[in-house]
């Protein structure tokens, strides 16, 4: 077993019983069974739309400081299988579901989901109406709240929720990032995965890769491109990232409000224009704040596997995962380029506008030129990748590494691949020869880049 697994299943703790209660600041409260650690947690309430894939959120470093409701009602069916954690321990404060499973059925499996949340600390909760609960978030928007299996008091959790701390303004990839680099090569691949991925391709490129709280996956599609990866911290100062000499920079995922996240950000206003730079979710906030851009908090975030997302330079709609509470405002990077955003009549707030004009709207930056909106999201026209045409750098608001999720955006990882050879037709890449890119059967489809 690696090292990881041994960790991620070390402890022998066992699951709360009584009762557990969650606590929003708004006043609601939901009453519930303990089905995890013993204890009480503070974090922002949110909920998460993916049918499977628990494992995978609740090890996702981005869900740092929140509490998470699954909107599927059964959790825990399939155990818990190390090789599917995205870091060595959960980061999330807090699980609700409606229905634990304790007695998973699954030759993956290593042991229960309660069980593992008992080890490592996470209070959960089931029983709880969570379709009260998601529409409550949804009408109401996410906020913070308390999920206590000690304090079953409705007036006293209320205050509690209301005295804690919020998200905004703080940052969290600093508590999920590492303290020293690291290589990710192939030799860090799951074993366990070999029967359904092709082999990686030759390692090619030299990466390096901010790590902000990176999920496991991402380095591992990097990888399965031909990336030889070097995760460094998140504050690393750009000169010994440049001093490294890499083929390209990518910036991952993190928890948290992207404003917080000043010693990123200052370093990728240097990066941008020397180097090839990709950036996935927090990432792509990165490269939108070293440009100048305005981030806004979303009223409940998108969560989930389920997000139309509209490519503006193909047309072609993709289905992604996604995980963010915070986005990018597409206007506050710069006017408009008549000649290049065709209907144009000046900037909209719902960005589905340029999906029903078929046109991928480019703006002028004030610091690094031309840049074109490639991605949109159809559920509520906000903006959800961009690309700068006037140096090598994009990115993307949603996840193409899936985990949990479809894989239609895989292409993007190839996209990387094409960026760093130089190549201007780098996004342009059909998903229906590459959406299953990595995957063993791939091969057959004839997957770009993805398979070596
Ligand atoms: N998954 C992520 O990288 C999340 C990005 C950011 N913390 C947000 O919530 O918007």
């Amino acid at each position: 077993m690696s090292e990881i697994s041994e960790r991620l299943l070390a402890g022998t703790s066992k699951p709360a019983r009584g009762r557990a209660v969650l606590a929003l600041e708004d006043g609601a409260v939901f009453e519930g069974t303990a089905a995890g650690a013993e204890g009480e947690v503070f974090g922002e309430i949110c909920f998460n739309t993916s049918l499977e894939g628990y494992l995978e959120v609740i090890t996702d470093p981005s869900y740092a400081g929140q509490i998470i409701t699954m909107t599927y009602p059964q959790i825990g069916n399939y155990g818990v299988n190390p090789d599917d954690c995205q870091s060595d321990a959960p980061a999330l404060r807090g699980l609700v579901v409606r229905d634990m499973c304790a007695t998973p059925s699954n030759w993956r499996s290593a042991m229960s989901l309660p069980d593992f949340l008992a080890r490592h600390g996470v209070v959960a909760a089931e029983g709880i109406d969570t379709r009260a609960l998601v529409r409550h978030i949804r009408d109401h928007g996410a906020q913070r709240a308390v999920l206590s299996t000690t304090d079953a008091d409705a007036a006293s959790l209320v205050a509690k929720a209301r005295a804690s701390e919020s998200i905004v303004g703080v940052n969290l990839a600093a508590t999920v990032s590492r303290a020293e680099p690291a290589a990710f090569t192939a030799a860090d691949l799951p074993e366990s995965q070999r029967f359904a991925l092709a082999d990686p391709a030759a390692p090619r490129y030299k990466v390096v890769a901010y790590d902000c709280g990176a999920k496991r996956s991402i380095l591992e599609n990097l990888v399965r491109v031909g990336c030889d990866v070097t995760a460094v911290p998140w504050d690393t100062p750009a000169e010994e990232v440049l001093a490294l000499n890499p083929d390209g920079v990518f910036l991952s995922n993190g928890p948290g409000d992207p404003e917080a996240v000043e010693g990123t950000y200052r370093q990728v206003e240097q990066l941008l224009g020397k180097v090839p730079v990709f950036g996935i979710c927090l990432g792509h906030q990165m490269i939108s704040k070293a440009c100048g851009a305005v981030i806004e908090k979303l009223k409940f975030g998108h969560r989930g596997g389920n997000q139309p997302v509209m490519n503006l330079r193909t047309g072609r709609v993709e289905i992604t995962a996604q995980n963010h509470g915070f986005g990018l405002v597409f206007p506050s990077l710069g006017p408009l380029v008549p000649e290049l955003s065709a209907g144009f009549r000046g900037h909209e707030d719902d960005l589905r506008f340029w999906a029903k004009a078929k046109c991928a709207p480019v703006v002028a930056n004030e610091r690094f030129g031309r840049i074109q909106l490639t991605h949109v999201n159809l559920n509520d026209g906000t903006a959800e990748g961009i690309a700068c045409l006037d140096i090598p750098a994009f990115s993307v608001q949603y996840h193409p590494e899936a985990s949990p999720g479809p894989t239609d955006a895989h292409y993007l990882f190839t996209a990387f691949t094409r960026l760093m050879d130089g190549r201007d037709d780098y996004l342009d890449i059909d998903i229906a020869t590459d959406r299953l890119g990595g995957w063993r059967f791939a091969e057959d489809a004839g997957a770009e880049g993805s398979v070596a």
